[in-house]
């Protein structure tokens, strides 16, 4: 069986100075990952490579075993692999249930004439419900996106990057800002709704990645240190000491 998502020797540079500098991984279909790293690491720019954001220098990116890199991110998409944002991404003057049902639609692609588009109203209908259950924002149904609370915006956020029944997710940054109870919760919700699909994430708070993930990918200066189980990368002393030389870094930046 072929990985759900696999980086071939990744590399991207920006003008002169390489960012990503010869990425492997591979991530199995079902596998929940959480890629962690000091700041300016590289999490965000390997999103942003995967989901088609930035072409890569080199390297392959592949989904399911077919190549990806070079996609515009819309085909990307189309092809199973969602992305949500740290920035949300619905709109605020839509309902839950309407923001769901864009999602819905707008996955159904401009392959369908208008007609058939209309013909599949009913299941994106039917979808969108389905969707606002598995959030638990039901009792929300026709309150606008822009009068929720936070973290109900962010699983308003998650159930929009679902809605087109992608198999392959990434998050980046899904509980940032949030309470800790929020957090708490918001991972039992992360959990439900990516059962049976592959999950990529990206995260700062340590709580959520032991909560959540099933292998945790040590970035640090563009090359994965390492991409093993919570309890072997807690154990890796080459992370320890990764991460032990950029606090000490970011103590001496602020001059303690
Ligand atoms: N479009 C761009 N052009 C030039 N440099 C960029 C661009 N995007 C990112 N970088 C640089 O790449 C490096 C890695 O940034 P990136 O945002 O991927 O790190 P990160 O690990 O996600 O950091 P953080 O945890 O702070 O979000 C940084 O030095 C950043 O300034």
């Amino acid at each position: 069986m072929s990985c759900a998502l696999q980086l071939k020797d990744l590399r991207k540079s920006f003008g002169k100075t390489q960012i990503i500098r010869g990425v492997n991984l591979a991530v199995q279909p079902g596998e929940r990952v959480a890629v962690i790293g000091p700041n300016g690491a590289g999490k965000s720019t390997l999103f942003n490579l995967i989901s088609g954001r930035f072409p890569p220098s080199s390297g392959e990116v592949l989904l399911h075993g077919a190549r990806i890199d070079g996609k515009k991110p819309y085909e990307i998409n189309r092809l199973g692999l969602s992305r949500s944002f740290q920035i949300t991404n619905i709109f605020p003057k839509l309902s839950v249930f309407e923001n769901l049902r864009c999602g819905v639609l707008w996955s159904l692609g401009y392959r369908y004439t208008f007609l058939k588009f209309l013909a599949k109203l009913d299941d994106a209908n039917a979808r969108a419900e389905e969707l606002m259950r598995q959030i638990h924002l039901e009792r929300k149904r026709d309150v606008l996106a822009m009068n929720l609370t936070y973290a109900e915006q962010r699983a308003l956020e998650i159930g929009v990057t679902i809605a087109g029944g992608a198999n392959v997710v990434l998050l980046d940054e899904p509980t940032a800002g949030m309470s800790r109870s929020e957090t708490e919760h918001f991972i039992d919700l992360i959990r439900e709704v990516t059962v049976g699909k592959t999950l990529l994430t990206v995260e700062h708070d340590m709580g959520v990645v032991f909560g959540l993930a099933d292998k945790i990918a040590v970035v640090v200066y563009g090359e994965v240190l390492a991409f093993d189980t919570p309890e072997a990368v807690r154990a890796n002393t080459r992370v320890q000491e990764a991460y032990l030389g950029s606090s000490v870094a970011e103590s001496q930046a602020q001059g303690h």
